[in-house]
């Protein structure tokens, strides 16, 4: 299903779990503003290239318009509107005064060198400078980008507007990044695991594990709490060791091999059926849409943890939830990075930089409150964990459009 299609489709069910009226409705779902720019840059060859680049600022009424920036092929108009408008209900489960956006370039990063990297991500913010801003809208990392991407963005930008390290989050620890950063999502999981093992009386330790790609920060907490992970896969292949896979010699492996693919700790396995393996937890990390009407059925864990966005079309909702299987959704499972994003700015705004422990207790303050508030919508509407995700976030940035006297 379109990610745009089964995003509104969950808006929609949470709007009328709320009881919202048709003109509230209508306003929250349209974007603020849609960006679209051709981004045309030398290759290192001489010729020239041209490729999409996307902003999409979905929602600002809670504050400015917070999100990461994308680079992969598969980056398109709707994805994007879809990303950005979860960006809006993710930043209101968190309670952090943000709205939410979304940008990306339709490029493949390791078909280009890092020059031309450099070129496309400047040309990019050349063109979105005056539409972006400290408190207007905030990029930050997400698939294919990362500090270095920033560090340019911030580089670019402050040519036209003198030097804002708070224009970006996700920065380079020395160009005022925050400690704690780029564990964040993956420690921010791990804190949604372990709230949702406690309610069932469970604990993270002995579980099996099987992990769709990345979350390598994930893995590796995890991995440290005594989780026993059984799959992991990237875009190089997937990997399977029923008896757990060793993480640190496996995170070793990826550095020097730019992915999983020949790690000899494992046996490799198909890519598609590592959402099928058997174990207690699956963690999908990478692209949406994964988790679909074709393989729903066959999906053995018994807890879906959501590092992704999007990674589970509505009609696997309803086979998975028949089935029992309970689904953490990724608007509070994967808050954890735009929450330190948000700790960020705010150091940065002050000009003082916490200590790691201090990113981590707050993180973990945050991710708890967020599994709490889940909870009660959830009993209120008596409703999934998505829609008490959805509840919560929606009638949030509905109760400030309202006060704001924008409904109309
Ligand atoms: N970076 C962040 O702070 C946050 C990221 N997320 C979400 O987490 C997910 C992963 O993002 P990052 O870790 O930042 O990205 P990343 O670029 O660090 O990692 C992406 C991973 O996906 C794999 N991949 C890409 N295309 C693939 C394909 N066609 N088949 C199989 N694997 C493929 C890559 O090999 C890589 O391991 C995304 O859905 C992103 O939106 C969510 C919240 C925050
Ligand atoms: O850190 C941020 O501002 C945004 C992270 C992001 O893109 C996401 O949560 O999906």
């Amino acid at each position: 299903m379109n990610a745009l299609v089964a995003t509104n489709r969950n808006f929609k069910l949470a709007a009328r779990l709320l009881g919202l009226d048709s003109k509230l409705e209508k306003s929250l779902l349209i974007p603020f503003r849609e960006i679209k720019v051709e981004c045309t840059i030398p290759k290192d060859d001489g010729t020239l290239a041209s490729f999409v680049g996307f902003r999409v600022q979905h929602d600002n009424a809670r504050g400015p318009m917070k999100g990461g920036i994308r680079y992969h092929p598969e980056v398109e108009h709707d994805e994007v509107n879809a990303l950005a408008q979860l960006m809006t209900w993710k930043t209101a489960v968190a309670n952090i005064p943000y709205g939410g956006a979304k940008g990306g370039i339709g490029c493949d990063p390791r078909d280009l060198s890092i020059s031309e990297l450099e070129r496309l991500t400047r040309v990019f913010t050349q063109k979105i400078h005056d539409l972006i801003g400290i408190h207007a809208d905030v990029p930050a990392p997400d698939m294919g980008t990362g500090p270095q991407t920033m560090a340019w963005m911030l580089d670019e930008y402050s040519k036209f507007h003198g030097y804002s390290p708070a224009v970006v989050t996700g920065k380079p620890i020395d160009l005022g990044g925050s400690l704690g950063r780029d564990a964040a999502t993956g420690r921010g999981v791990l804190f949604a695991t372990e709230a949702l093992l406690n309610e069932h009386g469970k604990a993270i330790s002995g579980k099996k594990i099987g992990f769709g790609n990345v979350g390598s920060w994930a893995a590796r907490l995890i991995h440290e709490k005594g989780g026993k992970i059984v799959a992991v896969s990237d875009i190089t292949g997937a990997i399977k060791n029923s008896k757990g896979i060793d993480i640190p010699r496996l995170l070793n492996h990826v550095k020097e091999n730019k992915g999983v693919k020949g790690f000899e700790g494992a046996d490799s396995l198909g890519p598609e059926s590592i959402l099928v393996e058997d174990c207690d937890i699956l963690i999908p990390a990478a692209l949406g849409g994964i988790i679909n009407r074709e393989n729903a059925n066959e999906i053995k864990a018994k807890f879906i943890i959501e590092a992704a966005n999007h990674p589970t079309d509505p009609e696997a909702d309803e086979i998975l939830s028949k089935k029992g299987v309970i689904i953490l959704p990724d608007i509070y499972a994967n808050s954890g990075g735009v929450t330190v994003s948000y700790f960020e700015w705010v150091q940065n705004i002050q000009g003082f930089l916490w200590d790691e422990e201090k990113v981590n207790n707050e993180l973990k303050t945050y991710m708890t409150k967020a599994f709490k508030d889940v909870k009660k919508m959830c009993q209120v509407h008596n409703c999934d964990l998505r829609m008490g995700a959805f509840t919560l976030g929606v009638n949030r940035v509905a109760r400030a459009t309202v006060m704001r006297g924008w409904e109309a």
